[in-house]
């Protein structure tokens, strides 16, 4: 059976502040440095043999610091970016105006197709996140990947395997570093495919941070 790994990046200074990243970028805060070398120790225990990450700069630094730990090259994969939040991204949460808002809360409230202008939809990012998945199938016969990503990308991929709307993945809090895992089974008498093992497991941190939307 096949354990996949998932891991949100490590704190950043736009999730500190309250600034949507999207596909947009910042640097990891010395918090998130430190949340990686926590997830990083948690992770050489586990048995990784392969870290691939979403190719933003926060995700592949904080693999960078995982996949050292573990004696294991990066691979990058754009599939596991965040949301597209198009116009919307590099923008402080506090400053979005009413209409601003309700485009971005069309994204968590079931509205189909919801997008930001020029941004994705969840079911396009669900799309894409359950392919750069799917590909852990065909890594040899032994391995056990971690994957490098985002809240709202692994919040989706969670929340789908579990039979939920793509939209539903504000129900899940995936915090910064917080591990999941997800196993692909085959069996004859449970739900054959991808089962959710556990989410958002945040035990190895220190003091874990505060989702955005909490501060
Ligand atoms: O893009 C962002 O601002 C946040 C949204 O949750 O995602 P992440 O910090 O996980 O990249």
């Amino acid at each position: 059976m096949l354990q996949v790994y998932l891991v949100r990046h490590g704190e950043t200074q736009w999730n500190a502040q309250r600034r949507i990243q999207g596909q947009s970028d910042s640097a990891l805060t010395e918090k998130g440095e430190r949340q990686a070398e926590q997830v990083a120790e948690r992770a050489k225990t586990l048995g990784i043999t392969h870290v691939i990450a979403s190719d933003l700069g926060r995700t592949r630094r904080t693999a960078e610091i995982i996949a050292l730990a573990c004696g294991v090259e990066v691979t990058l994969d754009a599939r596991l970016r965040e949301l597209d939040m198009g116009v919307l991204e590099r923008r402080s949460l506090d400053t979005l105006n009413e209409e601003e808002e309700g485009w971005r809360r069309q994204l968590v409230n079931g509205t189909a197709d919801g997008r930001i202008p020029e941004g994705e939809s969840m079911a396009e990012m669900s799309e894409r996140m359950h392919a750069a998945l799917n590909a852990c199938l065909d890594l040899p016969e032994g391995s056990r990947p971690l994957l490098v990503s985002h809240g709202m990308a692994l919040g989706c991929l969670v929340s789908t395997i579990l039979g939920l709307p793509a939209w539903a993945e504000r129900r899940l809090r995936l915090r910064n570093c917080s591990i999941s895992r997800v196993d692909h089974q085959q069996s004859p008498w449970l739900a054959s495919g991808w089962v959710v093992e556990t989410a958002g497991d945040i035990s190895h941190l220190d003091a874990p941070a505060l989702d955005e939307l909490q501060r």
